[in-house]
């Protein structure tokens, strides 16, 4: 596929010397994503606001992860597992998947589409001895939705199971405003207590301290509402049962090098993810995580 062709669609090298692809809709709305990590970095609205959260000290040269954005966590979550925390794919130069197989709800209208593909390097291997194909479709739509398409195959000759998140960065005014609307009732993990077990009692998740949970079989929509900015994400999700909720408030903000301390009050991260059941493949199988992020503007 000729990238050139689509004016949609703009690559480049950043100041590390990184590609990267910059996705714009009609409208122009944006969307940047990096090879490195295969991360999106930056979602703007048709007027140039910022949706996403990007830590003033983070550490955009590879192969460090990049505070910020939507990193991708596979093929473990946190530390449970012996691999780097949330795994390596979020440290990898990815690349452009010039053949990709096609996605059978593609909107095949709509150019301001990429895709990417991570394969197991011999390094990757000698960690995690499980031959993998990861493609991700990263779409912005005409109206500025933003959906990310995971595949993971299986290309060994032996099952293996992995974790999944989108770690997702919100950008919100100010977290004391906020509120998490989908996840009540719910049972979580908290990973303050040991990832004991509680059920969500509230009406609505808000937030006065450190937050680190992950929601489990939770439905296809989480709204994220932000009362200051009068407007509201809505995270949609598919194949993806879990959510992680995760602000590290005042305390834990400080021990976080790539994180300035009042920054906590700015983000707010919410994971489409698979993390209590991980997602298990058998030879040549495939899996598919998707999530689609909009932007609603909310009388609240
Ligand atoms: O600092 P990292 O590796 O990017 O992780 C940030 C946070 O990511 C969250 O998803 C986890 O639930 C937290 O426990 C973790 O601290």
């Amino acid at each position: 596929m000729d990238h050139s062709q689509r004016s949609a669609v703009e690559i480049s090298k950043d100041e590390n010397g990184v590609t990267q692809v910059l996705l714009q809709s009609p409208r122009g709305a944006s969307v940047r994503i990096s090879l490195h990590g295969g991360q999106v970095r930056s979602w703007k609205t048709e007027r140039g606001e910022e949706l996403l959260f990007t830590s003033s000290k983070a550490n955009l040269k590879p192969p460090g992860g990049v505070r910020g954005g939507i990193p991708i966590c596979f093929p473990q979550f946190g530390k449970r597992g012996s691999l780097e925390k949330h795994g390596f794919a979020r440290n990898r130069i990815w690349m452009i998947d010039e053949n990709p197989p096609p996605l059978p709800s593609a909107d095949h209208s709509n150019k301001a589409f990429i895709d990417l593909i991570l394969k197991s390097s011999d390094d990757d291997l000698k960690i995690w001895p499980h031959s993998f194909e990861f493609r991700i479709r990263v779409n912005l739509s005409v109206d500025g939705c933003l959906s990310l398409t995971s595949r993971i195959r299986n290309v060994n000759c032996k099952p293996f199971s992995f974790s999944f998140a989108y770690h997702t960065y919100f950008s919100v005014s100010d977290i004391s405003e906020v509120r998490v609307e989908g996840l009540e009732t719910l049972d979580y993990l908290d990973s303050l207590f040991n990832k004991e077990r509680f059920t969500e009692q509230g009406d609505a998740l808000t937030f006065e301290s450190e937050v680190d949970r992950v929601y489990l079989g939770s439905r296809d929509t989480v709204a994220v509402f932000d009362h200051e900015r009068k407007r509201t994400f809505v995270i949609r999700k598919e194949g993806l049962p879990d959510v992680v909720v995760w602000n590290p408030w005042e305390k834990k903000a400080k021990t976080i090098a790539d994180l300035g301390d009042d920054e906590y009050k700015q983000m707010l991260c919410v994971d489409a993810a698979a993390i209590e059941k991980p997602i298990a493949l058998k030879p040549g199988e495939e899996w598919t995580g998707r999530v689609e992020l909009s932007l609603v503007a909310s009388i609240q």
